[in-house]
């Protein structure tokens, strides 16, 4: 990685800008940040591109960027989603639709009162760390502001990744290709010979979706997972041994064996094996579509080959004709304000970050739910925010560069051990496991704090 140097000749930032913090985005994420910013007093501006909060939760986002659509109900349950001092109305079922739970942000900024914190319709374009410490922001309304901070709570998913290369015959293929990101609701699927390819949340809940509505539809993938039923045994299924005090070691046996009872093998509906262990994967979740691959509304299919005028042929060179093919092929990580030389996850999806959050060369710059988890990411958020501003406030101390470089090395290398290789796992956390990472981190970061007062002290003397 790069260091970046800014061109601005504004080396040095006011007291005032120094201790200020730039929120980027009032998805589910930044609208933690400000509220732990809120609460703790700390100065800050959040810049929000919609003008409304909730991010990826708003369906027909003025962003233009939510990738939510009609039919979408979360696949995290009520208790496992909800923040730690906002629980989720009672009255909303367990697995909530995407307007109540856009509703939900929106009560949440209301509840503790920090929305004029939060400026609409702006976006953030460019952010510049500068040499001697804070950061220069350009505004999309041509404003520069200068801050001590940033936390970048963007999201990941709003960039789509289309199949890299395309499959052969992509380019004369006479139906419409798409990516799930443009899926907003079922008129785009009714009549149609639909292939949905993907074995992640979006090809389920859209193959599911076109089962009902389109004439014909094939689900196309290229490596079998294990799909998860949203209720095991009359709980939801992330309820079961769902708690941070649990070791990974003890949760995924068993977890292993429930579901296998649950479901039994994917072969059963005529996917294929997955080629890995549950929870070596991002979670796939849905009852609905294994109903759909027993009635025979979803057909099953191998990875896409090639095209053919409007055949779509697969790898076991069966072929279909099909009218539109939905690319569920996942998102990329992207930072558009960065310049490209200082961070960029380009393709693959890499983000060296210390606990998955801290920049471990530029200080002040945080990433806020810049991971994804097995589980929720708002509990994750509120945690990171609370130990981003821990830090700002002198309570909690980073370690050396080059302690945070090896524990960046030692955590990618568990990933590429414990995980499939795929660019949807760069940043795969284990929900109950990285809760407890930070909650330990807070207190080791805590201790630092105290052994270098007590060095300063013993200097001074
Ligand atoms: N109801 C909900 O709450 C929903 C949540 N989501 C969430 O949004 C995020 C994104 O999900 P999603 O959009 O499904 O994307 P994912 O990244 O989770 O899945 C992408 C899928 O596409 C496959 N794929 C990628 N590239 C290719 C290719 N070139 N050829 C063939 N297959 C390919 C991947 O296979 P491989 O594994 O081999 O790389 C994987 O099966 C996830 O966190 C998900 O949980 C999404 C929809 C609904």
């Amino acid at each position: 990685m790069t260091t970046f140097h800014s061109t601005s000749s504004a080396a040095n930032l006011s007291r005032s800008d120094r201790e200020r913090v730039c929120v980027i985005g009032a998805g589910s994420s930044g609208i933690t940040a400000a509220k732990v910013l809120h609460e703790r007093g700390l100065g800050f501006d959040c810049f929000e591109l919609s003008d409304r909060v909730g991010g990826n939760w708003v369906w027909g986002n003025s962003n233009g960027v939510s990738a939510t659509y009609k039919s979408l109900h979360i696949n995290t349950s009520r208790s496992r989603m909800e923040f730690s001092d906002f629980p989720m109305p009672e009255a909303l079922p367990n697995f909530a639709r995407h307007d109540q739970i856009a509703a939900y942000f929106d009560a949440y900024v209301d509840h503790f009162g920090f929305r004029d914190k939060i400026t609409f319709n702006t976006g953030v374009e460019q952010v510049h760390p500068l040499p001697r410490g804070g950061f220069e922001v350009r505004l999309n309304s041509g404003e520069t502001r200068f801050y001590g901070s940033v936390m970048v709570a963007n999201g990941h998913h709003w960039d789509p990744r289309m199949p890299e290369p395309a499959f052969p015959g992509a380019e004369t293929f006479t139906g419409e290709q798409m990516h799930s990101h443009d899926y907003k609701d079922e008129q785009q699927l009714v009549g149609k010979r639909v292939v949905v390819l993907g074995m992640g949340n979006s090809a389920m809940d859209i193959s599911t979706d076109a089962s009902y509505h389109a004439a014909e539809t094939y689900l196309s993938h290229r490596r079998g997972v294990h799909i998860i039923p949203k209720y095991v045994f009359g709980k939801p299924y992330d309820e079961i041994a769902g708690n941070e005090k649990i070791p990974s070691w003890v949760r995924w046996p068993v977890a292993r064996l429930l579901m296998r009872a649950a479901t039994g093998p994917m072969s059963r509906y005529g996917l294929q094996e997955p080629d890995h262990k549950f929870a070596q994967a991002h979670p796939t979740m849905s009852s609905r579509v294994l109903d759909r691959l027993a009635h025979g509304a979803v057909v099953p299919k191998p990875n896409i080959q090639r095209f053919d005028g409007d055949d779509v042929v697969f790898a076991d060179g069966s072929r279909v004709a099909a009218d539109l093919v939905v690319y569920c092929t996942g998102y990329k990580i992207s930072f558009p304000f960065f310049d490209r030389d200082f961070l960029d996850p380009g393709g693959d999806n890499e983000v060296r970050l210390y606990k998955r959050m801290f920049h471990p060369t530029v200080p002040g710059l945080f990433f806020i739910g810049l991971v994804q988890p097995l589980g929720a990411i708002m509990p994750i958020s509120e945690r990171q925010s609370e130990l981003a501003a821990d830090h700002l406030q002198g309570r909690y101390a980073l370690p050396e560069p080059a302690e945070m470089d090896a524990e960046i090395d030692r955590h990618r290398k568990a990933v590429a051990k414990r995980y499939v290789t795929s660019k949807r796992h760069t940043i795969q956390v284990d929900f109950d496991d990285y809760m407890r990472v930070l909650r330990s981190e807070r207190e080791a970061g805590a201790r630092r704090v105290t052994a270098a007062q007590a060095n300063s002290h013993r200097v001074a003397a």
